[in-house]
């Protein structure tokens, strides 16, 4: 049987047949087979089917001029096709997600509920918060519910001092996508790592109902300190049979920021600027690879430990902006609607790359940030660092001595807590 390789592009296996057809006239032949070098090998047989019916339309597609019934024919075929793939439930079909906010009427929560319920792959949206929040979530989810997009949006409150577990059935269940910016915020003078202990205890609240109502569900935590808490809540799945790759520690504030900077920098536009940032998401654990984008690359070498700094202190310097008043709440929730899109394509079957914290394997270190593979059960790759400048290298020293204290407490918290059923 030929072998078959996994485009990247949009994830399916190919013959080295359907391939060059597919992508002849397109590029020149010995780019095709270098593409063809990169892509992984194939195994297992579960999207077989898929991958055939994909393939057909693939080399349909390249086929010079089919008459016109035969062309509508096999549009038909690949429609019927592409029908019965939505159908196998493997991936689910666009417009179809339900997703939560938990935290949704605070100051990262409202815009973010905004910008999800905007999306329109977004049927549900659940607004999850306190009663003692600033808005109640019933309010959010009617002002919302205004929108003219087809989201329906429904909010759910909770008493202090209740647990999520004993409320949140109807919220969660169904769910494919939660996100969780719920939690105290720093104030001017405090560390991320401030906020461990009682963030800690509101996330838990939060996975543990999500272990019982959605456990296939993606988990975004935006909760501070991330570098933390998402080893916390990652192991609690782990120790409960669940996957801890569930557990997305969302760091895109740090790519966003990467980008504006380096585009204000060199004067070009930021939107075709994809700085990765790795690492984690605190002080010096924050490592932008300028190195990797070919429009940052350009960026004189002496400016890039300022440029560097200014990544990693820009969470900090949103806090004294905001005097006390809370840190970046606006740009965090365009970078968490960033991933959440991105999240939710994935699971329609569009791989898509972004870079976020979770259960790792690339360096020495069990969690670490780096650009993550988004498919159909969520995290699918963890990706390689890729090169780094020689600067980077030195950093990324300093990254892991910072970052691997700040996993250890979440270890730590993880052996002392458990999840409840
Ligand atoms: N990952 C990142 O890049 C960033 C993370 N953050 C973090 O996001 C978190 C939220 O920040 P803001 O929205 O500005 O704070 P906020 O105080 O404005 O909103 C937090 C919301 O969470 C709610 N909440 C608290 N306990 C809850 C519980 N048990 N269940 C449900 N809801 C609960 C509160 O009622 C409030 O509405 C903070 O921990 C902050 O440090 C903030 C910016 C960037
Ligand atoms: O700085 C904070 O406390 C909030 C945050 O994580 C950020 O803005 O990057």
């Amino acid at each position: 049987m030929a072998e078959r390789r996994v485009d990247p592009d949009d994830g399916v296996a190919y013959t080295w047949e359907e391939f060059s057809t597919f992508y002849a006239g397109k590029y020149k032949k010995k780019a095709i087979e270098a593409y063809w070098e990169e892509c992984e090998v194939k195994k297992g047989r579960r999207t077989k089917a898929v991958a055939k019916a994909k393939a057909e339309a693939k080399t349909k597609k390249a086929e010079p001029k089919a008459a016109p019934k035969a062309k509508a024919k096999a549009k038909a075929k690949v429609k019927a096709k592409a029908k019965a793939k939505a159908e196998s439930k493997e991936v689910k079909s666009a417009g179809n997600f339900k997703v939560c906010v938990c935290g949704g009427a605070g100051g990262i929560g409202q815009p973010l509920s905004m910008l999800m319920a905007l999306d329109p792959n977004v049927k549900e949206l659940c607004v999850f918060d306190l009663s003692v929040a600033m808005v109640p979530p019933a309010g959010v989810a009617a002002d919302l519910g205004h929108l003219e997009r087809k989201s329906d949006v429904k909010g759910y409150v909770m008493e202090v001092g209740q647990k999520p577990i004993d409320n949140l059935k109807e919220c969660l269940t169904g769910c494919d996508l939660v996100l969780v910016p719920a939690g105290m915020p720093r104030k001017p003078g405090m560390t991320r790592d401030d906020l461990f202990k009682v963030n800690a205890d509101i996330a838990k609240g939060i996975v543990e109902a999500c272990a019982k109502f959605c456990p296939e569900a993606v988990l975004g935590l935006i909760v501070n300190p991330v570098n933390s808490i998402v080893p916390a809540m990652a192991e609690l799945y782990k120790k409960k049979g669940l996957d801890p790759l569930k557990i997305v520690g969302i760091t895109t504030l740090d790519v966003v920021r990467a980008n504006k900077f380096s585009g204000e920098i060199t004067g070009k536009n930021p939107n075709y600027i994809n700085v990765p940032v790795i690492g984690g998401h605190a002080g010096t654990t924050i490592l932008p690879l300028f190195s990797q984008d070919k429009v940052a690359k350009t960026i004189d070498a002496e400016k890039i430990p300022d440029l560097d700094k200014h990544v990693q202190d820009a969470g900090t310097d949103v806090v004294n902006a905001k005097s006390g008043k809370g840190s970046a709440t606006l740009s965090m929730a365009y970078a968490g609607a960033r991933l959440g899109k991105s999240i939710l394509a994935g699971l329609m079957g569009k791989k898509r790359i972004e870079c976020a914290y979770v259960k790792s394997d690339i360096t020495d270190l069990p969690y670490f940030a780096s650009k993550v593979q988004f498919g159909e059960k969520g995290v699918t790759k963890v990706l390689p660092l890729g090169e780094l400048s020689d600067y980077e290298k030195k950093r990324l020293e300093e990254v892991k001595t910072q970052l691997k204290t700040e996993i250890d407490s979440g270890l730590k918290y993880a052996e002392e807590n458990s999840l409840a059923d």
